[in-house]
């Protein structure tokens, strides 16, 4: 479903900070499965996720999603595709402070256009599936750190993406709220949604629920399992 061919990516060409973030890299992800990208700090993790879920232009090389390259699209193209594609999960959950859980659930949604109303009630439905049908209108920095997973996953399902990509969704979480993680993963992937997620977290990435796992060393692919 989405294929990396020869992927390359330099923050600062040509600069004395000049970094080789991304060396070839060519993989395949698969559709309606959960992947795992794992490695250490500073291995190329999350600017990976980000190029594959166009946020980020790679320097050089191709991305494909379902067979069409996507890497070479004008901006306005590349933003209406990601917004109806994928939902992103960011490391540290990213929830915009001083407005109210539903309120950000509702943000990725007001550029397709739907009615506040009609958004809104798909917000709360969304976080209802959450069980945080009694927090909606809680400001967000006043939630705890596993209602704000749920809100930061709610959020990124509220355009209804068939890609969820999650960037180190548990870093720094309890055993609770990994569990809680991974059967929110499951119910994703049975509903037929693809998952990438970046982890170096051993508890995610031996999962019995994860399909496969990408180790990635010094911005390169060191192992494909299985
Ligand atoms: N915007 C940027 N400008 C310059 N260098 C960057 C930028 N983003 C990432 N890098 C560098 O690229 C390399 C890979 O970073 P990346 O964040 O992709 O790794 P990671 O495996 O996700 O790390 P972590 O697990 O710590 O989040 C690092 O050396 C990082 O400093």
């Amino acid at each position: 479903m989405i294929e990396l061919d020869d992927i390359s990516k330099t923050y600062n060409a040509g600069c004395p900070n000049e970094v080789h973030s991304l060396c070839s890299v060519s993989l395949s992800i698969a559709g309606r499965a959960m992947t795992v990208l794992a490695g250490p700090s500073g291995s190329g993790k999350s600017t990976l996720v980000s190029i594959m879920g166009c946020l980020t232009r790679p320097t050089s090389g191709r991305v494909r999603l379902n067979g069409e390259t996507v890497s070479a699209l004008p901006q306005r193209f590349l933003t209406n595709l990601r917004r109806r594609t994928f939902g992103f999960v960011f490391q540290r959950f990213n929830l915009v402070r001083g407005i109210t859980a539903v309120e950000n659930v509702m943000l990725p949604g007001y550029p397709e256009g739907l009615s506040h109303a009609r958004l809104r009630t798909r917000a709360v439905e969304l976080l209802a599936d959450f069980g945080l049908e009694h927090r909606v209108d809680h400001r967000v920095e006043t939630l705890s750190g596993g209602e704000v997973q749920r809100v930061a996953i709610a959020r990124a399902l509220v355009n209804d993406p068939d890609i969820i990509i999650a960037d180190e969704p548990t870093a720094s979480l309890d055993r609770e709220r990994v569990a809680q993680f991974l059967a929110i993963a499951a119910d994703l992937k049975a509903r037929g949604k693809t998952l990438i997620v970046t982890s170096h977290d051993p508890r995610i990435t031996g999962a019995p629920i994860v399909d496969g796992v990408v180790s990635l060393a010094d911005g390169r692919v060191a192992e494909v399992s299985p």
